[in-house]
């Protein structure tokens, strides 16, 4: 494959792209956007998927906050364009217990990755392996400005070996 990076790239960028539906969940309702009892569910749950594939916790940990940190730069972003526009805000509101199994998987999806590329993302052409998978996925995927810095926000710590 050309891009070994571009699937990880996509999951992640999939992954933030339920922010948009988290958002709309939220907006108007006392559901605050940080969710630290979810946030630890999250991190919780990929902990010990890392430990069934035999990847590290501490590193799959951190590329889970920074996919956390993502989302919520995403969603503080559209509250503060729909506090400002509110013509722009969501008029319909999805249930927030139907995206979080979608996170769930697209959580599953990223760690798959990681245990698959493992020697890439370990090997000393990571960084501009990934720069180019994450600008193939933003155009594929029509990613906004939000969604493209988000996307980068994500990125962050990927690269790096991913076990012990
Ligand atoms: O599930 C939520 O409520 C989200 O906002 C998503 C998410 C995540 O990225 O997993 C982000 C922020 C919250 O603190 C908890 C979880």
């Amino acid at each position: 494959q050309t891009r070994p990076l571009q699937p990880i790239a996509l999951a992640v960028s999939l992954r933030l792209a339920t922010a948009d539906a988290v958002a709309a969940a939220k907006w108007g309702t006392p559901s605050p956007i940080d969710d630290p009892a979810r946030e630890a569910q999250v991190l919780g749950a990929v902990a010990a998927q890392a430990a069934d594939e035999g990847l590290s916790a501490v590193r799959v940990q951190q590329i889970f906050r920074d996919q956390i940190e993502a989302n919520k730069e995403v969603q503080r972003a559209l509250f503060g364009w729909w506090s400002v526009a509110p013509g722009a805000a969501p008029t319909v509101r999805p249930d927030l217990t139907q995206v979080r199994p979608v996170i769930d998987r697209q959580n599953t999806d990223i760690l798959l990755q990681l245990r698959d590329q493992e020697a890439v993302l370990a090997g000393p052409d990571c960084v501009p392996a990934l720069v180019d998978a994450a600008v193939a996925v933003a155009a594929e995927q029509r990613l906004d400005p939000l969604h493209q810095a988000t996307l980068a926000r994500a990125l962050v710590s990927i690269c790096g070996p991913v076990r012990d």
